[in-house]
């Protein structure tokens, strides 16, 4: 599996099911995404932008039954299809439908063709995170502590961000830039004083790469 961040935005994801799974990857999907969820009924909670069908799918439903469902150009215009009911036949059976359409799909209760990883989103960072299926309980022991490890970092990148622009500009080779923006990643002092005096950990950061 190659992990890849994905832009959803105005893309259509449906969504089969309406249990506390399906509400979670409603959720990742919406506002991005145009998200219809289908299933007999829904637990509480489910986005108001969501798209809700009411209607119960049979263990042997085909492209041409999703195709009644989704809105517009049904599975053709469908870019990936979230399989979460607890009817193994039924998901099979969608997954089915919606890998012979060409559409990326994802299940709940199995590893699809796409898994929806765990995430730290810090002000700078975007972390993805699996354990390819085996293990999602330790995935999200994983996020809880890596969490203020990746948030700490935010204050270089936000110190790198600045140096690297102004590197660009007044030096033109890309292996010194390289070697003057990895010197201020190696310095434990900067890092130091990140948490408690970012404007320092700045001045210190500009020094070492003057240098
Ligand atoms: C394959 C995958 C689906 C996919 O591809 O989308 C999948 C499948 C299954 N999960 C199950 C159970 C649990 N899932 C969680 C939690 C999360 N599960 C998520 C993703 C994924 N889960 C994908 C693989 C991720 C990877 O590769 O690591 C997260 C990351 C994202 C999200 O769901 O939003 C989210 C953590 C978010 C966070 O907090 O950071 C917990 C923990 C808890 O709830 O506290 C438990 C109970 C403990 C345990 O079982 O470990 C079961 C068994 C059901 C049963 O027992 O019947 C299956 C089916 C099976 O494997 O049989
Ligand atoms: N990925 C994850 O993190 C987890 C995955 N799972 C897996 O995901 C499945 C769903 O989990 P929950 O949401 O907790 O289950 P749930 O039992 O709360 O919800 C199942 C939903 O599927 C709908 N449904 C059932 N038959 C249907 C049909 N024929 N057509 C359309 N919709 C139908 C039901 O109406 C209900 O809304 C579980 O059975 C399990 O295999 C379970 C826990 C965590």
């Amino acid at each position: 599996m190659i992990p890849l961040f994905h832009d959803v935005e105005g893309k259509r994801v449906l969504v089969v099911g309406g249990g506390s799974v399906a509400r979670r990857r409603a959720r990742r999907f919406v506002p991005a995404a145009e998200v219809t969820v289908v299933a007999p009924e829904f637990v509480d909670g489910f986005a108001e932008s969501c798209d809700l069908v009411r209607r119960e799918l049979p263990p042997e439903a085909t492209r041409e039954t999703l195709d009644e469902v989704i809105p517009g150009d049904g599975l053709d215009g469908t870019f990936l299809v979230v399989v979460a009911t607890d009817d193994t036949a039924v998901n099979d059976a969608v997954a089915a439908a919606a890998d012979e359409a060409g559409c990326l799909v994802n299940r709940a209760d199995e590893t699809g063709d796409v898994v929806v990883p765990s995430r730290i989103e810090s002000a700078e960072i975007s972390v993805a995170l699996s354990t390819r299926g085996a293990s999602p309980a330790t995935t999200k022991y994983l996020r809880q502590e890596l969490t203020p490890l990746i948030e700490e970092a935010d204050g270089m990148v936000q110190i790198q961000r600045t140096l690297r622009a102004e590197l660009k500009e007044t030096m033109s080779s890309q292996q010194e830039r390289k070697r003057r923006l990895r010197a201020v990643l190696d310095s434990p002092d900067v890092w130091d004083l990140l948490p408690d005096d970012p404007e320092r950990a700045m001045t210190l950061a500009r020094d070492i790469v003057e240098e």
